[in-house]
């Protein structure tokens, strides 16, 4: 892979989930030695810190279907000026979360840097295509894909006018799925995303998988890759440090694998790992599963 300009940014909130905790994932990624891990891979390397974002227990949830939605939106949009900044700069943006709320943020800042190329590869063990009509928890980390590709309630896309447009949901792809609610379902099945489930990693191989996708995209018209990482696409006995663990998921060598045939189309232009939670974790490790799968990610080979 050629050197890059990669500009690291922080988003220290739980905000989109129940549980406390994600807030500390940038320091707990960060403490994993991150920026070392990317420069041995040849990189540059700049670190533009945390943004600022609200204490939970500073804060009313408000609305109990859309939990925090008043702090988040404005998260959205802090975060969207910096990361369009980034890519404005020509920097490759690397975003440590923080709940998956965040990429409503960080994709609006991609599309409003006049990305119009781009494409979506989102690893996770859940859809996050709920909207407050359909959400068990009321948790927005449930929702950023609903968001970002426009398929929700007004009372949702209310909180999206910001966004110069949406993502075609056949520029996203999602790997990894195994707990999909049953009104995400129903959305899903009409919605135009491609989806590959544990099951089709089975039976097709996490390669096989990770090929079809980019494929797909290709198909698209995508050029520019961004990778929206959900660490619990990892199974919780490898990566036990999250806030919404579910059993059966990616060994750490499939999502090696993955990461490395990402590495491989060339395609890479930005990337996401979102809700490590230090609470739960043993010893970091979830935060070093995260760093290893970055340089993976940014063209680190075995050999
Ligand atoms: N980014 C995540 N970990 N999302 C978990 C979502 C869980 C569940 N589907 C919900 O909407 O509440
Ligand atoms: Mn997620
Ligand atoms: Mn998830």
């Amino acid at each position: 892979m050629e050197p890059l300009e990669v500009g690291i940014l922080g988003v220290p909130m739980d905000l989109g989930s129940s549980r406390r905790g994600t807030d500390m994932g940038p320091s707990a990624i960060r403490y994993a030695r991150l920026t070392d891990a990317l420069r041995q891979v040849g990189h540059r390397v700049r670190d533009l810190g945390n943004l600022e974002v609200p204490v939970a227990e500073s804060l009313d949830a408000g609305n109990p279907r859309l939990k925090h939605i008043e702090a988040i939106e404005p998260v959205w949009r802090l975060l969207a000026d910096r990361v369009a900044r980034l890519a404005g700069e020509g920097r490759v943006p690397l975003v440590l979360g923080g709940d998956h709320s965040l990429a409503v943020g960080t994709i609006g800042g991609l599309l409003a840097a006049g990305w119009d190329d781009l494409g979506v590869l989102w690893f996770d063990a859940h859809a996050d295509f709920n909207d407050p009509a359909t959400t068990p928890s009321g948790n927005v980390h449930g929702m950023p894909v609903a968001c970002i590709v426009g398929h929700g309630t007004p009372e949702l896309l209310a909180h999206t006018r910001w966004l110069p447009r949406y993502l075609p949901a056949r520029r996203l792809v999602m790997i990894g799925l195994r707990d999909v609610d049953p009104g995400e379902r129903e959305k899903l099945r009409r919605s135009g995303i491609v989806t590959y489930t544990m099951q089709q990693i089975d039976e097709l191989g996490i390669a096989e998988v990770t090929r079809r996708a980019l494929q797909h995209l290709d198909g698209e018209g995508v050029r520019r890759l961004y990778v929206s990482f959900d660490v619990d696409v990892v199974d919780p006995d490898v990566a036990p440090g999250v806030g919404t663990p579910v059993v059966g998921g990616l060994t750490y060598r499939e999502s090696h694998l993955a990461m490395e045939i990402v590495a491989e189309s060339g395609l890479l232009a930005g990337m996401e790992v979102v809700e490590v939670n230090p609470i739960r974790d043993v010893l970091n490790r979830t935060a070093e599963v995260a760093v290893a799968l970055i340089a993976s990610a940014f063209g680190k080979r075995i050999l």
